[in-house]
């Protein structure tokens, strides 16, 4: 029958079908907890530098854990794996963690019979193991962030925020020792604390115990992590396991020996520490080299004392014919990007990040059918002219002659494709910028005679600051600054 499927390509789109189907279901469902090992080397000799030299396997040397009494003064200390002989360090630490509760009815509750364990509170020890040097954490955002849905409230935390970058924040939360013979926790739900929390970080010190194996579930599909087994060259192995707060989990019954965990709430934050952040920069633009010889140009009367705008070609190459780069930008800048835009924001003026039509365009475009044009006119003022498209678009590409043959597009066909966009006469520009890192932002034909050629209208990222007439200009800048002489 003509048309129809051989058994071949039949039995192949069953299998792209079941291919397709457990891709479907793994975005769904599997994503929802992630684990992972960090052996532990006692001559330990992992430095950050080597993190992406693959030359060596991370390992993580001893961890360490001092802790309190119920006074509140430091009484022990212990490594783990405990060496032999300091078993005794071991005993006291589980004796000094009080019976663990757990929430309930916006409560705490004790009760044996689903919660056997022992901990001490994020107040009561310290230690010396930290997520973020392991990895341990960018590995959970990498897994389990781009399935979370934003949480409610996140947008409310300034203008500028998304999802691209959005962080994790670990914070250390509980020790909790489960000691056989049959230390558990029934199966439950945490309690999130506060709408950005997403999930729950464990990790497991390398310590020899029996059961206690966490298993995690999610719509129907289940996860075990056995957080007590070692690795077989070293012997000993921290494990972690991450999950997002909506899954059920249990720790089963620990059967020998102790299972002495850290747990840490995992928060999704809108990139804290960026510095772009909206609303808490971690790097003040005060102390940047920069800042004062800027500041003081703008101070200075005879500096654009009519106002207008000042134009800083980003200096690195950003990726920004596409629409993603509106919600990058500014937050992905860098290096002297991210100084400049910074210091300007911080003196009160708007400071924008936009596309902008690189020049070389307007030297091309001409309306040579009209009489009166003077091309050397027309050149020079071409230079005076920017235009910043609204925002970062995909390349436009112009296939069909829909426009006068022979003729480039003209502003008001721009407009067409890309928006209405501003035109600024006599930008500043702060340096000359690198052709470099041009993009296209608009390809089209153009017809000579029977030719026709493919012309581009290039693109930059860039940054332009609009500075107030200088009768009113007001540097937000000042007020700090002298207040801080004030108290010196
Ligand atoms: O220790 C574990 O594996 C998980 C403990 C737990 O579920 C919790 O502390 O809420
Ligand atoms: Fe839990």
């Amino acid at each position: 029958m003509p048309g129809a499927k051989s058994l071949l390509e039949t039995a192949e789109d069953k299998v792209m079908q079941q291919l397709s189907k457990a891709i479907e279901g793994y975005n769904s469902t599997a994503a929802f907890s992630c684990g992972g090992t960090v052996p532990i080397d006692i001559r330990s000799t992992t430095r950050y530098g080597d993190f992406t030299s693959a030359k060596t396997p991370i390992t993580s040397p001893p961890v360490t854990i001092r802790w309190d009494d119920q006074n509140g003064n430091v009484t022990g200390k212990i490594q783990f794996p405990v060496l032999p002989g300091k078993e005794a360090a071991l005993e006291k630490l589980v004796k000094s963690c009080q019976p663990a509760t757990f929430g309930f009815g916006g409560g705490n509750v004790l009760d044996e019979k689903i919660r056997k364990a022992g901990k001490l509170d994020v107040s009561e020890f310290s230690t010396s193991f930290n997520p973020y040097d392991y990895g341990v954490v960018d590995a959970v955002a990498q897994a389990l962030l781009p399935g979370i849905a934003r949480p409610e409230g996140v947008d409310k935390v300034g203008n500028g925020a998304n999802s691209q970058h959005w962080g994790v924040v670990a914070e250390l939360y509980k020790l909790n020792a489960y000691s056989a013979p049959s230390d558990k926790f029934k199966p439950h739900v945490d309690t999130p604390r506060g709408f950005t929390q997403f999930g729950s970080l464990v990790v497991s010190l390398p310590n020899p115990h029996a059961g206690g194996v966490l298993r995690v579930a999610h719509k129907g599909v289940e996860r075990y992590f056995d957080l007590g087994s070692n690795d077989a060259k070293t012997n000993s192995t921290i494990h972690w396991a991450a999950f997002y707060s909506d899954c059920e989990h249990e720790v089963l019954p620990v059967t020998s020996g102790h299972r002495i965990t850290l747990t840490y709430q995992l928060y999704i934050s809108e990139h804290i520490g960026g510095v772009v952040h909206p609303t808490f920069p971690t790097a003040d633009p005060k102390l940047y080299p920069l800042y004062q010889s800027l500041k003081e140009t703008l101070e200075s009367p005879g500096f654009m004392k009519q106002g207008g705008m000042l134009g800083f070609h980003c200096a690195h190459q950003y990726a920004h014919t596409n629409n993603t780069a509106n919600q990058r930008l500014p937050h992905a800048l860098k290096g002297i990007d991210v100084v400049i835009y910074t210091i300007f924001k911080s003196l009160g003026l708007e400071t924008q990040v936009r596309p902008v039509l690189d020049h070389e365009f307007n030297e091309d475009w001409a309306d040579w059918s009209d009489v009166h044009f003077n091309e050397l006119e027309y050149e020079r003022s071409a230079k005076d002219f920017t235009r910043a498209l609204p925002e970062f678009q995909e390349i436009v590409i112009i296939g069909e002659p829909g426009f006068e043959p022979g003729f480039p597009p003209r502003d008001f066909e721009l407009a067409t494709h890309w928006g209405k966009y501003d035109l600024f006469k006599h930008v500043k520009w702060l340096d000359q910028g690198d052709k470099r890192n041009n993009e296209v932002a608009m390809a089209f034909q153009t017809w000579y005679g029977n030719e026709h050629e493919t012309g581009w209208w290039y693109s930059f990222a860039a940054i332009l600051v609009c500075v107030p007439p200088f009768a009113k200009r007001n540097l937000e800048g000042d007020v700090e600054s002298s207040s801080m002489e004030e108290k010196d």
